[in-house]
């Protein structure tokens, strides 16, 4: 069956700030106090969609979140109108104004769990938006991550929306960041790869000591239920907790994976070995299936931390082979330029790398592969995609025309008090709404 994978990149919202919100993540705590700059983000990530679009490749774009989250400080009692409420929780807690402020749903790695319809056994695409419910200004995406999902994938004859897990750190999930499909090709049913970082229900089952696991087997397996995955094509694999604790928050951060290659770190999975046998065991295709475990003498987790290597994206290309397409950082690390050099002349199938400059959401740590959320689609369901949230030459342009109106391009502490800034993001995303055809998802457009 012809099939393809499309890449649906988060577009960078205009309050993309650095906030230090992410215990267990290096970078986001690292440049806790840094200025952020919203426009540049959202440039960057419009040049690697254009990119990647310009080489061929399917490519979606997944609309940034409303914030500030006004109702969430509500929630919490602050009252009065909405610059009431920006001003007492500024005076009362600015942690929680910078939560509710956070553009983090730009890591649409973390937005859900996708099944492609050939892994299915009602043969239709499933979506299950993460709970995220680790870190409080994540647990604000599921509600709108699953209205823009419905946007997007608007048809209940291909598409299966799922409400997200419950909100409870028993069922943490985290998404497609922890989920990976390898398979002979797009077209061919896949083993899908949930890869956990703790057990909530099975004490015998060790997790992280400093670090938080963010995604519970538990979670793992109800999105499989969920989903109908047919019972030979999930297998679920514990991420090693000792690299969780050296700020491997998830498994996206240790290993990627693509059609019939899985690129990891020798140290990505408990009991390596053993993981890696019961991989190839369960491996349906018929191709070799490539797994490229990186040495730590060759890089050691902390260059895999600080470069991000494996959250590079690895695409097919239409000659068959694969590309790295991988954050400047790597470029710019000795090991690591060093090991992508060697491992494009090994005896498998990515053959060439292509670095983008993402130093925005890196310091956030989010790399090129944290921006996307993949979606195996045939030609028919491809064809039911809302096509006005997939990139063309026009729609490039008339998107860094909107960034250039509405993105301010310096944002500290004082600005997310300045309530004119509400103001300016519900104008942009209202417009927005309009050019990515996605009708009334925000809470203040109801
Ligand atoms: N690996 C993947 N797939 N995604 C990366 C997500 C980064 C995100 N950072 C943040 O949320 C930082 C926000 C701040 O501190 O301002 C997180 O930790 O959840």
């Amino acid at each position: 069956m012809a099939s393809l994978e499309v890449n649906f990149d988060g577009l960078v919202g205009p309050t993309h700030n650095y906030a230090g919100l992410s215990y267990g993540n290096v970078a986001s705590l690292n440049n806790a106090d840094a200025v952020s700059n919203p426009k540049q983000a959202a440039l960057q990530g419009l040049a690697k969609m254009k990119a990647m679009h310009d080489m061929g490749l399917k490519q979606g774009v997944f609309a940034p979140h409303a914030r500030p989250d006004v109702d969430a400080l509500r929630r919490l009692g602050f009252t009065g109108n909405d610059s009431q409420v920006i001003n007492k929780a500024a005076k009362e807690s600015p942690v929680l104004l910078r939560a509710v402020y956070s553009a983090s749903a730009m890591w649409t790695a973390n937005a859900a769990t996708v099944s492609p319809s050939l892994d299915t056994q009602d043969n239709k695409v499933h979506f299950t938006a993460a709970n995220l419910n680790n870190k409080y200004h994540r647990s604000l995406e599921p509600q709108t991550t699953t209205a823009l999902l419905k946007a997007m994938f608007n048809n209940n004859d291909y598409f299966v929306h799922h409400t997200h897990l419950p909100e409870q750190p028993f069922f943490g999930d985290e998404g497609a960041a922890n989920h990976t499909r390898l398979c002979d090709s797009h077209g061919s049913k896949g083993l899908e790869l949930f890869v956990y970082g703790a057990s909530s229900l099975n004490n015998s089952i060790q997790g992280p000591k400093k670090y938080p696991a963010r995604q519970t087997l538990e979670a793992s397996q109800a999105i499989a239920r969920l989903h109908h995955i047919n019972h030979s094509q999930a297998i679920y694999i514990q991420q090693n907790p000792e690299v969780i604790d050296q700020g491997v928050f998830h498994n996206d951060v240790i290993a990627v994976g693509n059609e019939n290659v899985l690129l990891c770190h020798e140290q990505a999975f408990l009991d390596q070995p053993s993981a890696l046998d019961k991989i190839n065991r369960a491996y349906i295709g018929d191709k070799p299936l490539h797994i490229v475990e990186v040495p730590t003498q060759s890089v050691s987790v902390e260059d895999a931390v600080k470069s991000y290597l494996f959250n590079s994206q690895l695409v097919s290309l239409e000659d068959g082979s694969m590309m790295l397409v991988a954050p400047e950082e790597c470029k710019n690390n000795s090991n690591v330029s060093q090991y992508i050099e060697s491992l494009l002349s090994m005896n498998n199938p990515v053959n060439t790398v292509k670095f983008f400059d993402l130093r925005q959401s890196m310091q956030n740590g989010g790399g090129p592969a944290c921006l996307r959320l993949r979606v195996a689609l045939t030609e028919q369901e491809l064809a039911q995609v809302n096509p006005e949230v997939m990139m063309s030459d026009d729609k490039f342009s008339t998107l860094i025309t909107w960034v250039d109106k509405h993105y301010r391009d310096k944002l500290t502490d004082n600005d997310l008090a300045d309530p004119q800034l509400i103001v300016e993001t519900q104008t942009a995303l209202d417009e927005l709404t309009h050019i990515l055809a996605l009708g009334s998802v925000y809470q203040f457009q109801r």
